[in-house]
């Protein structure tokens, strides 16, 4: 058996052993709840995950589900997609971004133009999916039971222009939040369409959310760099990287700290997909100045500056488009 195989069956015999237990005694379960095991620091005690993808989380810190949306409400996320970039309806809020090699070319009201979506939150049709409750069921082992949506997007990668632009660097999605514990924060990724390596599925470093949140910057390419596309500074081009190709419908769900990207897309089709950061609604703002955070921070507060006309700090432009999912609303 391999190293990691024994790992598992010893870890996964633990866990039988708790659920033994904690049939058999009620208070015996409220003292390994009040006392949990420190191998299990990523996941909360749940009833859903099996102590094999509960022990994958932890080690990996990414967790895939296949076919966990359908293909109808992924058809109608597709078609909401399409309204907003023909410009049928208006979302208050929402951000439109265009590929940094095709963003000062002349609009084209077209999927075409457009690269991703953020900040759906405002538009029910769309953010049904940060509700789903197959996918929340999943974000609360993670989370806990008072969930916050943070941040929403729908990815329309394109096809590469010629200049590698349509590549995201390598990252830590912590980098742009100024909310903790990490570990109470998950992002859900679903595929709306098979992706792959040829249309620049999802790239992942396991493991790395074991690590600290490292240094970010925006990547030397010669092509040019997307506006907030930052990538981490160094990271181990040794270490394993595991090309997550999935089907329509799956669903990945990955700690702030893994390290991932997606490459270049060499197709012709614009490879889609729907997120949103989930965090527990009892984390708390830090201030991350003096921090590595602190070169986001000064982006966003620019962006936020222009669009409103008026100050708002990094911790408020996250407080304001957060939104309560399950529970109540504590402290984001
Ligand atoms: C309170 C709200 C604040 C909101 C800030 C947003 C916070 C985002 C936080 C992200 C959290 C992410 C969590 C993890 C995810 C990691 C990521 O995905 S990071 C990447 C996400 N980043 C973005 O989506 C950036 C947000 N986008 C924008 O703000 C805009 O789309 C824009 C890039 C600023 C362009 O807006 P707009 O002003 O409508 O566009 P133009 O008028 O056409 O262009 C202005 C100017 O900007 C250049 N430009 C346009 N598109 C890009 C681009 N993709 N990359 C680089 N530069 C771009 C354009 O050429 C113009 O430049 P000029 O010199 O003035 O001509
Ligand atoms: N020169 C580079 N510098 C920094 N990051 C890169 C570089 N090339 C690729 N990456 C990043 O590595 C990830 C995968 O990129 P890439 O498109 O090269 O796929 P790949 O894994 O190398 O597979 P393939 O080469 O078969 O397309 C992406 O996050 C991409 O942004
Ligand atoms: O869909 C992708 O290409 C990756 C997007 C991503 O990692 C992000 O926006 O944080
Ligand atoms: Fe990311
Ligand atoms: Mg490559």
């Amino acid at each position: 058996m391999s190293q990691a195989a024994e790992r598992l069956r010893l870890i996964a015999g633990h866990l039988d052993r708790q659920a033994a237990a904690i049939r058999a005694s009620p208070t015996s379960a409220q003292a390994l709840i009040s006392s949990p095991s420190p191998r299990l620091r990523y996941s909360l005690d749940n009833d859903l995950l099996t102590p094999e993808q509960r022990l994958f989380y932890e080690e990996n810190g990414f967790l895939l589900i296949k076919n966990l949306v359908s293909e109808e409400d992924i058809n109608r996320f597709r078609k909401e997609f399409e309204r907003i970039c023909r410009q049928e309806v208006k979302v208050p809020g929402l951000v439109v971004m265009r590929d940094v090699a095709i963003a000062k070319s002349e609009f084209v009201a077209d999927q075409k133009a457009v690269s991703k979506i953020q900040d759906y939150q405002e538009d029910p049709e769309l953010f049904r999916y940060c509700s789903l409750p197959q996918i929340l069921k999943y974000v609360s082992c993670f989370t806990g039971p008072n969930i916050m949506a943070m941040h929403t997007m729908l990815i329309n990668k394109p096809p590469d222009a010629g200049k590698k632009t349509s590549r995201h660097p390598m990252h830590q999605d912590l980098h742009y939040f100024p909310f903790r514990p990490c570990d109470r924060i998950v992002c859900s990724w679903t595929a709306m369409e098979r992706v792959n390596r040829q249309n620049g599925c999802l790239v992942v470093l396991p493991g790395t959310h074991k690590g600290s949140l490292l240094e970010h910057d925006y990547p030397e390419w010669e092509g040019g760099v997307n506006k907030m596309y930052h990538g981490v500074r160094d990271y181990d081009q040794e270490h394993p990287r595991v090309h997550l190709e999935m089907e329509t419908g799956d669903t990945v769900f990955f700690h702030p700290l893994l390290i991932h990207g997606s490459g270049m897309n060499q197709t012709d089709g614009f490879r889609k997909a729907i997120s949103c950061h989930y965090a527990s609604s009892d984390c708390y703002y830090i201030d991350v100045q003096g921090t590595t955070q602190e070169n986001i921070s000064k982006e966003v507060i620019d962006i936020a500056q222009r669009r409103f006309g008026t100050e708002v700090s990094f911790q408020d432009s996250w407080a304001f488009r957060g939104r309560l999912v399950q529970g109540e609303r504590i402290s984001m």
